[in-house]
C-alpha cells in the first residue's frame, strides 16, 4: 500500500537528512506505528505520503503509484485515497461537527442525497451521534478529535494518517481514540500513526517503526515504544 525505496529528504535549509535512506513496506490493512524523538522526521515521512513534500532520493509508491512522476492534476485524485488526522484536530471553527465531516465530501463533489446519509452514519461510527448541530468548542478534546477522524474517514479511504493525534488529550481519552482507530484499521484501512505516546504504543501491540536522527533504527512487529537496545 505504501513503499518507500531508498528514500532520503533533505529540506532546502536542513543541514542533516529529516530522512535518510528509508527502506519500509506498508501492507494494505496493516497499523504501523512511527516512534521516535522530536525532530527524527516521522512527520516528514507522512508529508512524502500525502505527496505534500517530494523526496530529494528514492521513490515513494503509495497504491502502487509513485509519487515522483505523478502528474499535479492527479494528487487530488490521490488525496482522496487517504484521510489524515493531526494533533491540533484543524476543525473549522465556525461550522458545526455535521458541516465539519460534510465538508470533505462537498469539496469532491458527492451528491446532496450521499452526504445526507453518509455523514450521520460516519459521526454514529465514531461515537457523536446526537452532536450533529454543536460547534467545536462546545466539544471536549475527545469528541473534536472524533470529529476530525469522521472527517478523515468520511469518504472511507484505504489509508489513514494520524499525526500525534492523542498527543492533546488525556490517557483515558486516548484510548477512547486508539479504540476508534483499531475499529477503523478492522474495516481493512491502513492505519500509520505518528506518536510519543509509549503506554498507547505498549498496549496496542502493533508494528513498530523507530526512527532515529532521519534513520530507520527498527522496525518491529507487535512491538513497543521502547526498543530496550
Ligand atoms: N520545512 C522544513 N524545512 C527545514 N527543515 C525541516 C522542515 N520540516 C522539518 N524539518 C527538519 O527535519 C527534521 C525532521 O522533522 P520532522 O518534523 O519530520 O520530525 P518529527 O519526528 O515529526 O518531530 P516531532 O515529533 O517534533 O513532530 C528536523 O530536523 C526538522 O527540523
Amino acid at each position: 500500500m505504501i513503499r518507500f525505496e531508498n528514500v532520503t529528504k533533505v529540506y532546502a535549509r536542513g543541514a542533516r537528512p529529516a530522512l535518510d535512506a528509508i527502506d519500509l513496506e506498508v501492507e494494505r490493512g496493516e497499523f504501523v506505528f512511527l516512534v521516535g524523538a522530536s525532530g527524527s522526521g516521522k512527520s516528514t515521512f507522512l508529508r512524502l505520503v500525502l505527496r505534500e513534500e517530494r523526496p530529494t532520493g528514492g521513490r515513494v509508491f503509495v497504491a502502487g503509484r509513485n509519487l515522483s512522476t505523478l502528474s499535479t492534476w492527479k494528487v487530488p485524485h490521490l488525496r482522496r485515497q487517504m484521510g489524515a488526522v493531526f494533533q491540533d484536530f484543524r476543525l473549522l471553527p465556525n461550522k458545526t461537527v455535521f458541516e465539519n465531516v460534510a465538508f470533505a465530501l462537498q469539496v469532491i463533489g458527492r451528491p446532496r442525497h450521499h452526504i445526507l446519509t453518509t455523514v450521520p452514519d460516519t459521526l454514529e461510527l465514531v461515537g457523536l451521534g446526537g452532536k450533529e448541530k454543536r460547534l467545536p468548542h462546545e466539544l471536549s478534546g475527545g469528541e473534536q478529535q472524533r470529529v476530525a477522524i469522521a472527517r478523515a474517514f468520511v469518504n472511507r479511504p484505504s489509508i489513514l494518517l494520524a499525526d500525534e493525534p492523542t498527543g492533546n488529550l488525556d490517557p483515558t481519552t486516548s484510548v477512547g481514540i486508539m479504540r476508534l482507530l483499531d475499529r477503523i484499521n478492522r474495516t481493512g484501512t491502513t492505519v500509520v500513526m505518528a506518536t510519543h505516546d509509549d503506554e498507547i504504543v505498549d498496549q496496542m501491540r502493533k508494528r513498530v517503526v523507530e526512527l532515529e536522527m532521519g534513520q530507520m533504527v527498527r522496525d518491529q512487529s507487535r512491538g513497543v515504544y521502547g526498543s530496550g537496545r
